[in-house]
Formats: C-alpha cells, sequence, structure tokens
C-alpha cells in the first residue's frame, strides 16, 4: 500500500507543480541561481514538517499527533490495600479511571457497549457523545490477565489525553464483556496497557500502544512509575523528575522480544543475609499488586519468618501479623533494590494472620515484579533506549 502511495504522491507532485508553477520561458543550456535567505521566524519542527507534506499530497496517514511536546504528568491513585493504582485518562472529552498496566498492551473501557449488567457502577465511555470517535469496522480484541480475569469487545479510535498528554486516533477498546472480576472493582473502568504493541490483542491488525504512538514525539521518549503505598503517586510521560528519586538512576537493557518490560535480576538476599541465588529473568508489571517470584526463592524467604505457612484458604503465603518481616533485596546490574520489609506485609487476613507481599510466580519462567516492588523503587520505562531505569526513593 505504502509503494502505490509514493507512486501516487510522484504523479500528484508532477501535476501540481505543472498546474501550479508558471512555465518560465529562457534560451536553451542557460543557468541560473537564485540566493536564498532563511526565514529568521522559522522554528524547526519535524511533526508539523510531516504533517504539511501529509496534508499537502494528501496523505491520510493514521498520523497521531501530540499536542503537548513536553510530556505529562498523571496522579496514580492506589485503591484499598494498594490493591491497584488508577489513573484519570480522557477519551474523546469524557474521563475515566484506568488501570495503566506495563504487563499489557491494549487500552480497553468499559462502554455503552459493555451489558447494563456489567456496567454496575463503572464510569462508562460513550462513543456516539465523542465527536472525534472513529469505528474500526471489523475490528475485535480479546485478553486474559495473569490472576484470571479477563475481558473483550470491538475497536474504534479516539483523542485520548493523559496527563496533558494528547494523542489523536489513538486505538480504544470498547468491551462487549468483562469478566466478574472487573464488573465488581468498581473503581477500574477499564485498563491502558504499557507494555510493547507487539502483546495488543487486537485483530485483524495490531494496533499500537498509547505510550508507542506518544513516546517518539515526546522531549524524551520515557515514563516513569512512582508508586507510592498508601498514598498518591505518579506517572510522568516525556521527561524525569530527578525530585522523585535518591541518587543516581541504575539502567538495565530491556529484552521486549516478548513484549514485556523483562530484564535479568542477578540475585537476591533476605533481610541482612548475603546475596546469592542464580540469576532470573523479571518483568516490571504495574498492573499485578504483588512481588511474585521464583517458588525456591518464596520458600526460603518465608523460612526467616517462623510464623509462615503456605495456606490454600489464604491462596498463599501468610504469618502472625505480630512478626517482623526481613527486607528483601533484589540485586540487578550494581543496583541492590531494597524492598522494605513493611512493604512485605501486605494485608490483613482478620484473623491475626497477614497476607505476604512475596508469594509464587507459579512457575511459568519469569519473576513478576509488581507493585509491591514498584513502590520502593522509583522506575523508568525507556521506550528510546530499550531499557529501565531504576533508583531508590
Ligand atoms: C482485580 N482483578 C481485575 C483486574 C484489575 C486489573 C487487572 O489486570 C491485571 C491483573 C493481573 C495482571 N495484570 C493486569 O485485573
Amino acid at each position: 500500500m505504502v509503494y502505490i502511495g509514493r507512486l501516487a504522491v510522484a504523479v500528484a507532485a508532477f501535476l501540481t507543480a505543472a498546474e501550479a508553477s508558471p512555465i518560465i520561458q529562457r534560451p536553451k543550456n542557460s543557468t541560473f541561481s537564485i540566493q536564498q535567505i532563511s526565514n529568521p521566524n522559522y522554528k524547526r519542527n519535524g511533526t508539523r514538517a510531516l504533517q504539511k507534506a501529509y496534508a499537502k499530497y494528501g496523505i491520510t496517514k493514521g498520523l497521531v499527533s501530540v499536542q503537548s511536546s513536553v510530556g505529562g504528568d498523571v496522579t496514580a491513585t492506589p485503591e484499598s490495600d494498594d490493591n491497584e493504582y488508577l489513573c484519570p485518562v480522557t477519551i474523546g472529552g469524557q474521563t475515566l479511571n484506568l488501570d495503566f498496566d506495563s504487563g499489557s498492551s491494549d487500552l480497553w473501557v468499559f462502554s455503552t457497549s459493555t451489558p447494563s449488567s456489567e456496567q454496575q457502577s463503572h464510569t462508562i465511555y460513550n462513543p456516539a457523545k465523542s465527536s472525534t470517535f472513529k469505528e474500526l469496522n471489523g475490528f475485535t480484541w480479546q485478553i486474559s490477565y495473569g490472576d484470571g480475569s479477563g475481558a473483550s469487545g470491538t475497536v474504534g479510535t479516539d483523542t485520548v489525553t493523559v496527563g496533558g498528554l494528547t494523542v489523536k486516533n489513538q486505538a480504544v477498546e470498547l468491551a462487549t464483556a468483562v469478566s466478574s472480576e472487573f464488573v465488581t472493582d468498581s473503581a477500574n473502568n477499564g485498563l491502558l496497557g504499557l507494555a510493547w504493541s507487539n502483546l495488543n490483542t487486537v485483530e485483524p491488525t495490531q494496533q499500537q500502544t498509547f505510550f508507542a504512538n506518544a513516546g517518539p514525539q515526546l522531549q524524551q521518549n520515557v515514563f516513569t512509575a512512582d508508586l507510592r503505598h498508601d498514598q498518591p503517586g505518579s506517572y510522568d510521560f516525556g521527561f524525569i523528575d530527578t525530585s522523585k528519586f535518591q541518587g543516581n538512576l541504575n539502567y538495565v537493557p530491556v529484552d521486549n522480544s516478548q513484549g514485556f518490560w523483562q530484564f535479568t535480576v542477578d540475585g537476591y538476599a533476605v533481610g541482612d543475609g548475603a546475596t546469592g541465588g542464580n540469576s532470573f529473568s523479571a518483568i516490571a508489571d504495574t498492573g499485578t499488586t504483588l512481588l511474585l517470584l521464583d517458588d525456591n526463592i518464596v520458600s526460603d524467604y518465608y523460612s526467616q519468618i517462623s510464623s509462615a505457612q503456605n495456606s490454600n484458604s489464604a491462596g498463599g503465603f501468610v504469618f502472625d501479623c505480630t512478626e517482623d518481616v526481613p527486607d528483601l533485596t533484589l540485586q540487578i546490574g550494581d543496583y541492590a533494590a531494597v524492598v522494605p520489609g513493611s512493604l512485605l506485609n501486605f494485608s490483613q487476613n482478620g484473623d491475626g494472620t497477614c497476607f505476604g507481599g512475596i508469594q509464587s510466580d507459579g512457575g511459568q519462567g519469569f519473576a513478576i515484579l509488581g507493585d509491591v516492588f514498584l513502590k520502593a523503587q522509583f522506575t523508568v520505562f525507556d521506550q528510546g533506549n530499550v531499557q529501565l531505569g531504576f533508583a531508590p526513593k
């Protein structure tokens, strides 16, 4: 299709030139030159130059435009027990609180297409009330998450704004079915995927994430996560706010071949014990609540807590709430990422036992560093350099 486009553009350019420019009569083989002067008021802007070219030749490529070249900053508010973090997103002028998920790549919302029995007390998006919504006819999506929840539906595009950063023609996925976990999670009106676009589930044509569309035009092709325990945190797009962390950022290369923010952890330590263990693969996942690790590391950790046991009824490791819970340190290159014990006593079960922030990753071959880990680190998701940066807060 691009080839045919170029041919059309070449022909159009020729015709335009022939029609528009005056025919200059001059003797054969004469030469002349015109002295150019630069326009002092001209400010170089690649996006605008490209948009002008597209407009001139009528190329209606799905060029997304980013209104702000600086970026955006949005508050991430924890639900009870820090179960998930919700951020306001404006779609076609309608604002919904969505769960930003660096472990998936679909932007989907509760909508007028969601069965009314499932809409319950959710905020829903109504494409009919958006002047900028366009249906992608016949496009569908279907996703399932690590906790067994899931959703599916149809697709369109609209103008999406996050913290002052606007992307036009962003794929917005409308839920026509959602699992019970979402129906009852009434503060959560959908997800905004921040993993890599090769994980997007839209068919027949995979769609780009909000961040993939916005990133290349930002001052820095990054977003950062500063999640907090029991208080609002933030996601920043396009810049790194050095006031949000201590010391220097420690970068590690990312393998995005599976679509995740995946990297290597080089070892671990429990409490003030020695760092040991084999290196292992992990993903940075803001959409997962806990810190999910290999069973051997989980057993080693809970062997340090005398009352700890793996409870079937609770669905994981629990211990007496009165216990002193050790820190966990993950060695990432030269950086020792400490998760304080205070974050590893995750929640109360109501019977004097507490639920651990560290649980099994279910043997799926990589660890999932969810919110329990990300609350303790300022994290830079660097799309431009395909790397992650960590620093203590
Ligand atoms: C609480 N369950 C519903 C729900 C909220 C957010 C998500 O999405 C998830 C779940 C697990 C991992 N990644 C994303 O599911």
